[in-house]
């Protein structure tokens, strides 16, 4: 087990993604808080084993992230590895997108990761340890027309990520992103899976012919946090079939 005695915090951990890293890291032998706004996360957990807790909390709001981390030091007694995770989308053309839609896309997916980054790595600092983990997207280099905000979050994600790998490097806290193609979640159904004809133009731009499943970029997550990744920081790591790196369109199958 890579991560015995490891103490981590995955937010958006009620389902998809998040619930996959909570799984893995609890499976490599850390405890784990899941954090989510959603209060099913609970029972969730519950079912996870006593080294899984769960903290219900809107990771943009302050108060919320404050409480996350005074809970997991009260449960835990310190932090090792943040996932920062949550995320939402929301579709809109360009020139139909209102102010409230693309502030809170920005609030939930980027200004979250701040909060929550600042918070943990505040703790993490003191024992010159930490790792941070922060979900980004394909999308933070391929734009969709009609996903603006989420476009937007995603590139800050990243360079988010650099800039607070590079302030923490000094303390030995490692920061890295992890960008996924399409995963099999509640939220690409929603968002690029929700017609045959959409799934189509999906596969035809991934070269492994399949969409992923939330264990494959657990998996990574896991690796990210492991001392296997010791030297490296400041990096977003693409799970998407050979689709960014490829940039090559290819036949579907039925
Ligand atoms: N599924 C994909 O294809 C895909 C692709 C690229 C990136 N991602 C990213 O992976 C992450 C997880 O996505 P997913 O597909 O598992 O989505 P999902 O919708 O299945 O799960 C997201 C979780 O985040 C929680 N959440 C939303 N707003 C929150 C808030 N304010 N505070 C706390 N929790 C909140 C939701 O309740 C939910 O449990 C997101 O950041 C997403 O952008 C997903
Ligand atoms: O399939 S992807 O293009 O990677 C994609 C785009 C947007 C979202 C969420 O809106 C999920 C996946």
């Amino acid at each position: 087990m890579k991560l015995s005695q490891q103490v981590a915090i995955v937010t958006g951990a009620t389902q998809g993604i998040g619930l996959a890293c909570a799984k893995r890291l609890l499976a490599e032998g850390a405890s784990v808080m899941l954090v989510d706004i959603k209060p099913e996360g609970a029972a969730v957990a519950a079912e996870l084993g006593a080294q899984a807790r769960f903290f219900a909390a809107d990771v943009s709001q302050k108060a919320d992230v404050d409480a996350m981390v005074a809970a997991t030091l009260a449960a835990f007694g310190r932090i090792d590895i943040l996932v920062n995770n949550a995320g939402v989308t929301h579709a809109a053309d360009f020139l139909d997108l209102t102010e409230d839609d693309f502030d809170r896309v920005l609030r939930i997916n980027l200004k979250s990761m701040f909060l929550c980054g600042q918070a943990a790595a505040r703790e993490m600092v003191k024992h010159e340890r930490g790792c941070i983990i922060n979900m980004s997207s394909v999308n933070a280099e391929l734009a969709i027309p009609n996903q603006v905000p989420y476009v937007v979050s995603k590139g800050g994600i990243n360079q988010l990520t650099k800039v607070m790998a590079l302030n923490l490097a000094p303390f030995g806290v490692r920061v890295n992103g992890i960008g996924p193609g399409t995963i099999l979640t509640e939220l690409a159904k929603q968002a690029v899976l929700s017609s045959p004809e959409a799934r189509n133009t999906i596969l035809s731009r991934t070269p492994l012919g399949r969409c992923g499943e939330p264990e494959e970029v657990a998996g990574i997550a896991a690796f990210l946090a492991s001392a296997d990744a010791s030297y490296m920081t400041g990096q977003t790591l693409y799970v998407d079939g050979g689709r960014l790196a490829l940039n090559y369109t290819v036949p579907v199958k039925d």
